[in-house]
């Protein structure tokens, strides 16, 4: 008899249960097979491999160094196939398929605009093709019977100096496929406060923002991002647990820890992703285990996909792995993910009443009717002891 255990998600499950991602790099996330095709349209010719399963694995083990920063170099080959309009349409239009297959009901997909100038497109003109190619991916999906609705990011480059002006490019978007700005890259060197002006334009015009924050740094970087720019929540935020301590008397928060609990900031965490930079040291012993048992607002999410050669469901599996988590875990994270979009309250509200939990709810009744579940020993309890 298969998986009758209710609520122990096995693979399959995983994947058709609804899940919402908030952190996911659009230029992190091509289809190596796409890379390779238009490397080949615009002549671009620094491709470290020109096979595509052999492409996809010199992206994962070249951004396996244990360094932000050298992870970050492997972006210079898919940025380089993200030039043009038609490229970029296509490259959203694959990103919301493969998120849709993937079981992923929202997802909020970001990219830097500034890093798609060079074959002449404005920053408008490439915020445009995104939205198209995202409003392609997801009639697409729609065609094969799966849902999806994406919201773009907008991120700037925390080295560069093009906060101000990509802040201003996504409040004109704003409803119009953009929810919300971001800044990335290397970390050490770059604090959030670099950008004040580009986060207190945004809080001027009620907008949304996340920072990535607490990856390759630590707590100072978190602090900044909060108490100096008013970040809505944290990308990883994973060293947050450098201001927590167990010991034989429990758990101890520091002052910034508990703030981060009692406002309930929420925090991306990108678990495959940290093991490669270095940022955890195994799936069990990443943060997310303890921040999840303190009711931290936990969400799950993939970063890169190409780069870490994942999934949402694949992030989950290690997850389930290493943690034992339930659909009930997995349905807690989603809900969190869901609260903390940057959509408006009533339309996360219903993805959570009418997609949400409907979805978990229909997996977690799967074992009831699975082959061999309805036995004569049904009467003698057996059935409520698998409850
Ligand atoms: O985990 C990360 N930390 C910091 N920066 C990142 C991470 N993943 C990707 N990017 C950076 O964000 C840019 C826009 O999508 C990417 O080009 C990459 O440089
Ligand atoms: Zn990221």
């Amino acid at each position: 008899m298969e998986n009758v255990t209710p609520h122990l998600p096995a693979g399959e499950q995983i994947r058709r249960a609804p899940k919402v991602l908030l952190h996911d790099h659009l230029d992190g996330g091509l289809r190596p097979g796409t890379i390779v095709d238009i490397a080949r349209e615009t002549g671009y010719e620094g491709l470290p491999e020109t096979d595509p399963d052999a492409l996809g694995r010199w992206f994962r083990e070249a951004a396996d160094s244990g360094s932000l920063e050298r992870y970050l170099e492997t972006f210079t080959h898919t940025c380089a196939v993200m030039q043009t309009r038609d490229a970029l349409v296509r490259v959203a239009a694959e990103c919301a398929e493969d998120l849709a297959a993937d079981g992923v009901v929202y997802a909020e997909v970001r990219y830097a605009p500034e890093q798609h100038l060079e074959g002449g497109l404005s920053l408008e003109e490439v915020v445009e093709a995104v939205n198209e190619g995202f409003r392609e991916g997801e009639r697409r999906a729609l065609a094969a019977g799966g849902r999806i609705r994406i919201g773009a990011l907008l991120t700037a480059m925390r080295h560069a100096a093009r906060s101000q002006e990509i802040a201003e490019l996504a409040n004109r978007y704003r409803d119009l496929g953009v929810v919300g700005f971001d800044i990335a890259g290397a970390e050490a060197g770059f604090p959030p406060t670099r950008h004040l002006d580009a986060f207190d334009y945004l809080k001027r015009e009620n907008n949304h923002f996340t920072i990535h924050a607490g990856e390759a740094f630590g707590l100072p970087s978190i602090w900044q991002a909060l108490q100096w720019c008013g970040a809505d929540r944290l990308g990883h935020g994973v060293r947050i647990i450098d201001d927590i301590t167990v010991d034989g008397d429990g758990v101890h928060l520091g002052r910034l820890a508990s703030y981060v609990r009692d406002k309930r900031v929420p925090l991306e965490m990108c678990p495959t992703s940290n093991l490669q930079t270095g940022a955890a040291s195994s799936y069990r012993e990443h943060p997310i285990g303890l921040l999840r048992r303190l009711h931290f607002r936990v969400t799950v999410n993939t970063d890169n996909r190409l780069m870490s050669g994942t999934s949402m469901s694949e992030e989950f599996a290690h997850l389930v792995e290493a943690f034992g988590y339930t659909l009930d875990d997995m349905q807690w994270f989603t809900v969190n993910a869901m609260k903390s979009a940057f959509i408006p309250f009533d339309e996360r509200l219903a993805m959570i009443n009418e997609v949400i939990k409907p979805g978990y709810a229909a997996l977690k009744a799967e074992w009831l009717f699975a082959a061999g579940a309805v036995v004569p020993s049904v009467a003698s309890g057996s059935a409520g002891e698998r409850g």
